[in-house]
């Protein structure tokens, strides 16, 4: 996993010859608020089919590392970014990218579960019709399928036409991961996804998320080191230096928890600093 190679103490991961290829991949990739630097010179390679765990204090820039990655951040008034931000060959920042497309991509898996206030069948197939896909027999083999892989479909598929809203909020976690999926995206962006979760129910979500490990690939922010360590391959700390959000440190789970090149991420990973 790449690093920035500016004057900030940062370094290459030991295990990089054995990353599987990247997937995403962004070089000195800066992002503004108005005149406020909140991101700065981030380089970093995402490997293909793996879980990322974005790691940091509060404030030191995951989520708007995550906006950057399917140009949320175009949403965002005042908001400017400067770099280089691939996914594989398509160049996400050029003016001509496609943003609908890509976020079909690069789908997206917030903190808060928030199904749309329709039945738990019309969720999955509404994003569907949205996409162009229009005919039942093809959307109710699809809605199946997700719900299968992320391990609802027995928990409500006699209850298909019954409102979303009223799921427990690790059902529609898991409802909102299945609508993501429909979409058939290739990367999937998780922010803190199971911070509004009880620790059961946060079993169930990492569960999930570790098998679809392979066929997708992961970024999660969490706050929850044990969570990083559990269920993700590789990881990266994010700090604030100078005011703005940098990459201190990007390497293997072992390599991060074992053996941090950074004081910054051994104290943090310690409990001792952030
Ligand atoms: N829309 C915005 N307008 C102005 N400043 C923003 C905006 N969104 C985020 N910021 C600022 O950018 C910095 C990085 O915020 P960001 O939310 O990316 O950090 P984070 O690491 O995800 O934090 P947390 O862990 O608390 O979610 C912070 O100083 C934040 O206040």
């Amino acid at each position: 996993m790449n690093t920035p190679s500016s004057e900030t103490e940062l370094i290459s991961s030991p295990c990089e010859e054995d990353l599987p290829l990247p997937c995403l991949y962004t070089e000195r990739l800066s992002l503004y608020y108005n005149s406020k630097l909140a991101l700065q010179d981030l380089t970093i390679s995402i490997p293909k089919g793996c879980i990322t765990a974005l790691i940091g204090p509060s404030g030191c820039g995951k989520t708007s590392f995550l906006s950057c990655l399917n140009r949320l951040t175009d949403l965002i008034p005042n908001c400017k970014i400067c770099g280089q931000v691939w996914l594989e060959d398509l160049d996400i920042l050029h003016p001509k990218t496609d943003t609908v497309a890509l976020r079909r991509r690069v789908g997206t898996i917030f903190q808060k579960p928030n199904p749309f206030p329709f039945s738990i069948w019309k969720n999955i197939a509404f994003p569907l019709r949205e996409h162009g896909i229009k005919d039942r027999q093809r959307i109710d083999e699809i809605v199946e399928q997700v719900l299968v892989d992320v391990g609802l479909w027995d928990e409500v598929k006699e209850r298909l036409k019954s409102p979303a809203l009223r799921l427990s909020g690790g059902q529609k976690q898991r409802l909102c991961i299945a609508r993501t999926l429909a979409l058939q995206p290739e990367v999937l962006l998780m922010d803190e996804p199971c911070s509004a979760l009880d620790p059961i129910t946060t079993g169930i979500v990492e569960d999930l998320i570790v098998s679809l490990r392979g066929k997708y690939t992961i970024l999660i922010v969490t706050h929850n080191l044990a969570q990083a360590r559990r269920i993700a391959d590789y990881v990266a700390l994010f700090w604030v230096k100078d005011g703005s959000g940098r990459l201190i440190e990007a390497g293997s789970v072992k390599q991060i928890f074992e053996n941090p090149q950074q004081p910054i991420t051994g104290a943090y990973i310690s409990g001792s600093r952030g």
